[in-house]
């Protein structure tokens, strides 16, 4: 179990290394890798460094061994500093700071960004071979039924009849509205933001409409039958015994499953309004001291040469075109390597992995290398984040002798088994798979970990992954590092102290940043009544404005594969990305989308936090996700790593609070928001096409259902093949362990789904565990936003008023009834992981 020994009082000048020992030294040039004791002898290597490394040439000019032209230096890098010239250090990213993103001579020539190599080493499930499922085609199945009908009709074409409409239809639409795009100030108001009139502000709030409310509460259903649709983010909780049997068990045990919408509901950032004094007490006790997080001079760290890194890292970092650390980067790495522990928060795609990877990676160059050892921890809420990191891990120490073990669900257990019984120097992990080690692969010991790291650690500490977060922390060694990070880091001490960190320091950079300056958000307003429309607009903008490059999120894996029908029927090439798929298929679909074989890639939340994807030019919100949180990852897609890219939401009433509270906090960064006008019209025309085909989607769903079925009968035939043939050796297997039971998964799926949706629970618990008629009323909207029954008529509109009436009395009700804006329920102190119980391990 964890060594014993306390965290020793860390020493400013003092860098300390995964071990002192000073017999070992990094992998190659051992001449050039000074092993570091003290900084001041750092300085020193550096110098040695850079004058083999042909990358810094420009630092050379201005450093070179002389003292007079360090100090000049460092003169220049204070004034210029990450910071900016003009700044106080107030932590924002510099608008000067360039990503370096390509064209470096030095950058490996083969290096195309971020591959899923780990994966297809780590022995990916379900790819087809070896009788596993193999993914349904939609494509094939379009193109089967054309040539049928093609046939049928004595024709032999295969071009999409569809295709040959639009193009008729293509000329006129371009001289419709098209795309008068202006910029307009959505904030009509001060309190509002958006206009009275804007997405529908009356629409489910009419008091007339109570009848029909109570109505609908007898509908009831609104959570439980969603299970289908669910989301899938982490999807580990079935994994284990099940996963191996199933193959992909765990793509339909989702945590995040979209169910509700937080319409009218505190919203996370509302919680974190205005800090309170009690909150900023318990800050100031919690965190280290901010100088701690100073660098000691401006501009010190405006290089990577100058952070003492060794020659090996130096040119990992080279190899992928780093030349010059992010804020987050700079700011992270002296103080990681401190053995400090780090809160950490930066704006999507600034280079955070880096910034963790980095320091861990030079600690390691000093390990002892006589037992290997697993020491470091890094863990993500999703798999395809995992094999990413992994990624970029291995490329960063391309020139160490460090070893990774990637343990993901969905790739095969005993490919990770092997890896982990000769105890690589890192395993990148999603939650569930390493408990599955931890308690079930014999030789895998966690109590040599001395590093933890929780990448998007503000979704890793919300509840639907307490348990399994609360095992794995109580099981590490007390006296480990640990680092958390997300673009949308909480500083909530009670959800921090979830971690278990030990006076950490609290690095936020680009502090007043939500989303990339260079991003572009865009809002197309579906006035009430035109929710229905939602295919049509989005068809429009994929057939017409955004055609290449884009990213569109969906709430429900339901819509999301209805849409890539149509998108097949249509001709727009593209993949899905979501729960319901295996991971062989999950896997498949990025690469796609990332090689360019598909210009459009369909996908749930799934893919909200974390995907790298280089060139994402568009980022397309069917609806608005269920938390502004969830809205900064998810257009975070785009505009990454100093790159341009737009957002565009189609935002209809159920919409209003998150793209309410996205234009809010846009507008106060300064960031570039437009509202796209839409002519409706045409986005009727392309809907009243889908609807000319609901009967096709129909049935191709059905063929899809079969063959399916089909599929399963043939693999059931296999499995059972499998267990006559090789009988002894199955039952001879021991029986993996879980450290929950059923009945506590469902629990924390529950809550998981709970806290991402965020709403039912906080409703009734707003109100002794009842749900008034007003919140219930609030959820029988999302629940008919759900069955897609898009619009009610208030009563003024069925007596044939019309809608604007309704609207005025909302108006004039919303004047006299000032709507307060309560902090929101608290959420009670976390379990302090350091002290909770650990429930036994076998
Ligand atoms: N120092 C650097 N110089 C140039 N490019 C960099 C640097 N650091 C990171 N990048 C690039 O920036 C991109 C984003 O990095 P990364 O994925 O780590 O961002 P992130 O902050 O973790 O984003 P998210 O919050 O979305 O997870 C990557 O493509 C990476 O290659």
């Amino acid at each position: 179990m964890a060594p014993s020994q306390k965290r020793k009082a860390i020493d400013d000048d003092f860098i300390l290394t995964i071990s002192d020992n000073e017999d070992n030294i990094p992998l190659e040039e051992e001449q050039e890798v000074v092993p570091r004791k003290k900084a001041k002898t750092a300085e020193q290597s550096n110098k040695q460094k850079k004058k083999n490394n042909k990358k810094s040439k420009k630092q050379q000019q201005t450093e070179d061994d002389d003292d007079e032209a360090a100090e000049t230096k460092e003169d220049d890098a204070a004034d210029l500093g990450i910071w900016g010239s003009k700044d106080e250090d107030d932590g924002a990213m510099d608008t000067e700071f360039q990503f370096v993103v390509d064209g470096q001579n030095e950058v490996d020539a083969e290096f195309d960004g971020w591959g899923f190599e780990g994966a297809h080493k780590g022995g990916v499930k379900g790819a087809g071979a070896n009788g596993d499922k193999k993914p349904v085609d939609i494509d094939e199945i379009i193109r089967r039924r054309r040539e049928r009908k093609a046939a049928k009709e004595g024709k032999t074409t295969t071009a999409s009849k569809e295709e040959d409409k639009m193009e008729v239809d293509g000329d006129d639409e371009e001289e419709e509205d098209d795309m008068e795009e202006i910029d307009v100030d959505l904030d009509d108001d001060e309190e509002g933001v958006l206009a009275d009139d804007a997405f529908g502000m009356g629409v489910g709030s009419d008091v007339e409409e109570e009848e029909e409310e109570k109505q609908d509460a007898k509908m009831g259903g609104v959570d439980g039958e969603d299970e289908e649709d669910s989301e899938g983010e982490e999807g580990e909780k079935k994994e284990g015994s099940d996963e191996e049997e199933e193959g992909d068990a765990s793509d339909d045990d989702s945590v995040a499953t979209a169910v509700e919408h937080p319409d009218d509901v505190q919203s996370s950032d509302d919680d974190e309004e205005g800090i309170d004094e009690e909150e900023e007490a318990k800050m100031k006790e919690f965190f280290a001291p901010e100088e701690e997080n100073q660098p000691k001079k401006k501009g010190e760290m405006s290089s990577f040469q100058e952070m003492s890194l060794s020659r090996p890292i130096l040119r990992g970092l080279t190899s992928v075109g780093f030349t010059k650390p992010t804020p987050i980067q700079a700011k992270t790495i002296p103080i990681s390597l401190m053995g400090k522990d780090v809160v950490g928060g930066a704006v999507t795609g600034s280079g955070k992995t880096a910034a963790f990877v980095v320091p861990i990676l030079e600690r390691l160059l000093y390990r002892p290398k006589k037992v290997p050892t697993t020491r470091v921890v890094i863990l993500t809420p999703t798999r395809e984040l995992a094999i990413q990191c992994h990624a970029v891990a291995v490329k960063l120490a391309s020139h160490t002798d460090i070893k990774f073990c990637l343990a993901v669900g969905g790739l095969s257990l005993k490919v990770q088994e092997a890896e982990l019984r000769l105890r690589p120097d890192v395993v990148i992990a999603t939650p569930g798979r390493f408990i599955d080690h931890m308690r079930n692969s014999a030789s895998f010991a966690v109590d040599t970990i001395e590093i933890l790291v929780l990448d998007e650690a503000d979704r890793m500490l919300e509840d639907g992954f307490a348990d399994e977060l609360n095992e794995i922390l109580t099981t590490l060694p007390k006296s480990r590092q640990t680092m958390l990070f997300s673009a949308t880091m909480t500083s909530t001490v009670d959800k921090l102290i979830r971690a278990g960190l030990n006076k950490p320091v609290r690095i936020m950079a680009d502090s007043q940043k939500k989303t990339a300056g260079t991003l572009v958000q865009e809002f197309v307003r579906l006035r009430p009544g035109r929710e229905s429309k939602r295919e049509g607009y989005l068809l429009h903008i994929c057939k017409t404005l955004y055609t290449e490059r884009v990213i569109i999120f969906f709430r429900q894996k339901k819509i999301a594969h209805k849409m890539r029908i149509i998108f097949g029927l249509f001709g727009l090439s593209c993949a899905e990305l979501h729960g319901s798929m295996n991971q062989a298929q999950r896997i498949q679909s990025v690469e796609d989308f990332r090689d360019g074989k598909v210009n459009f890639l369909l996908a749930t939340d799934l893919a909200s936090r974390g995907l790298d994807i280089k060139g994402v030019d568009t980022v397309i919100n069917y609806e608005a996700p269920q938390t502004p949180e969830i809205y900064v990852h998810r257009v975070g897609r785009t505009a990454r790593a100093g790159r341009s890219g737009t957002a565009i939401t189609l935002a209809a009433e159920p919409d209003r609070k998150v793209v309410k509270a996205a234009v809010k906090s846009g507008k106060s960064q300064g960031a570039k928001i437009s509202s796209r006008i839409i002519d409706s019209a045409v986005a009727d025309k392309w809907q009243a096409e889908i609807d000319d085909l609901e009967d096709e989607i129909e049935e191709i769903m059905q063929e899809e259902k079969e063959e399916k079925q089909l599929q399963n009968m043939e693999m059931q035939v296999k499995k059972g093949e499998n267990m006559i043939k090789y009988e002894d050796e199955i039952s001879s297997r021991p029986k993996r362990t879980w450290f929950e039971t059923q009945e506590d998964k469902k629990k924390a799926k529950a809550a998981g789904r709970a806290e991402l949706n965020g709403v039912r629970d906080k409703l009734k618990s707003k109100n002794e565990g009842k749900l008034s008629n007003k919140d219930r009323k609030k959820l029988d909207t999302m629940a008919e936003r759900k069955q897609e029954r898009t619009y009610k008529k208030g009563s003024a509109e069925r007596a044939g008023k019309g809608a604007v009436l309704n609207l005025k009395k909302v108006v004039k009700k919303a004047g006299v009834k000032k709507v307060g804006r309560s902090a929101g329920p608290k959420k009670k102190g976390g379990n302090g992981a350091r002290g909770g119980k650990g429930k036994s391990r076998r």
